[in-house]
């Protein structure tokens, strides 16, 4: 059998993720008093928060804009000399748009976008974050106490976004960054929407198509519990103080995790997995490819409720939701 080119392992980490609310209060206050989040720091217009069992300054970075959606995505590389190779695969594909020093959690940052105009960067030296004293756990592999607030989420997981062209992200990400394609939906050989990961999982980030053809959106943010359970309760706190949620406890039969989807105050659509699905530790890893008609009821949701219109038409920031017949 042939194998392909040696893969690119430059890659680590899907590290923090920017988001855009209108709300930013409300959005704060969301992660905060129901996904058991902290807030590290605050400047300007952004808020920084962690998860309890997150080595690292922050993974969310919350900022006042006009309207919701993605402000960046930060990955972390390997290695110093992974960054710079990196960087100058970005700057070949032209699509780089400088360095910066960094932000409050991490130094200097190379930022980039993909083709369809999502913000991303690349960076390696990173900040860890230091308990204060009533944060510290006897637990000695856990960064902090397990919260007492809400139903607390232990980890970022991954990033959905939305494409005009998910097939030209894909092929971007995958040849200049190393990431593998996972699983995808083709419609006649066309990439309707790819899961690709750097690492075990099935996804860091994944691509889909966005109806209108409008560029550079959301689609959601995920958080991980690990525990299906967690997602029931969640569901019932979230009912009952009035969240809206688009799907509730279901599980994929793409990536097969246990999963719910919530919109934050400021319109943001928070994915939370019970359970990540299956692990890939097989180095020649196929990608399952679904064809659109083997999706409905099986690849989209293999056990719960069908998904709602909203979930393929939507993402942020919010445009004219013309429905489009599936
Ligand atoms: O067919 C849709 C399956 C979607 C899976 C995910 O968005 C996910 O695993 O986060
Ligand atoms: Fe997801």
């Amino acid at each position: 059998m042939t194998y392909g080119k040696e893969p690119i392992m430059d890659i680590a980490q899907l590290a923090h993720v920017e988001l855009f609310s209108p709300k930013p209060e409300k959005t704060v206050d969301f992660f905060k008093k129901f996904l058991g989040m902290t807030e590290t720091a605050r400047s300007g217009q952004s808020v920084y928060l962690r998860a309890y069992e997150e080595m690292y300054h922050n993974s969310l970075k919350i900022t006042e804009s006009k309207e919701a959606g993605l402000g960046h995505a930060g990955w972390r590389t390997t290695s110093p000399q992974a960054l710079q190779r990196r960087v100058e695969e970005v700057k070949a594909a032209g699509l780089g748009k400088g360095w910066i020093d960094g932000d409050i959690g991490h130094g200097e940052a190379f930022q980039f976008t993909t083709p369809d105009g999502h913000n991303m960067e690349l960076f390696f030296d990173v900040d860890y974050y230091k308990p204060q004293d009533h944060e510290k756990t006897k637990l000695l592999n856990r960064a902090t106490k397990r919260p007492s607030q809400g139903v607390p989420v232990r980890r970022l997981d991954h990033l959905n976004l939305m494409s005009s062209n998910p097939g030209k992200d894909n092929q971007f990400m995958t040849d200049a960054l190393g990431f593998r394609v996972r699983e995808q939906i083709q419609d006649n050989g066309n990439v309707v929407a790819s899961w690709i990961s750097v690492s075990n999982l099935v996804h860091e980030v994944a691509f889909m198509q966005e109806p209108q053809q409008e560029k550079g959106k959301l689609h959601h943010l995920c958080y991980w519990y690990g525990i299906p359970q967690n997602l029931y309760e969640l569901a019932d706190l979230l009912k009952d103080h009035d969240h809206f949620i688009e799907v509730p406890p279901n599980k994929h039969g793409i990536s097969q995790a246990f999963c719910m989807y919530v919109h934050e105050p400021g319109g943001n659509r928070i994915e939370l997995f019970g359970d990540s699905g299956y692990l890939i530790l097989d180095p020649t890893f196929e990608p399952v490819i679904w064809e659109m008609e083997d999706v409905p009821g099986n690849g989209d949701t293999w056990i719960g409720s069908e998904f709602p219109e909203s979930w393929w038409t939507q993402g942020t920031p919010i445009t004219s939701p013309k429905i489009v017949n599936r």
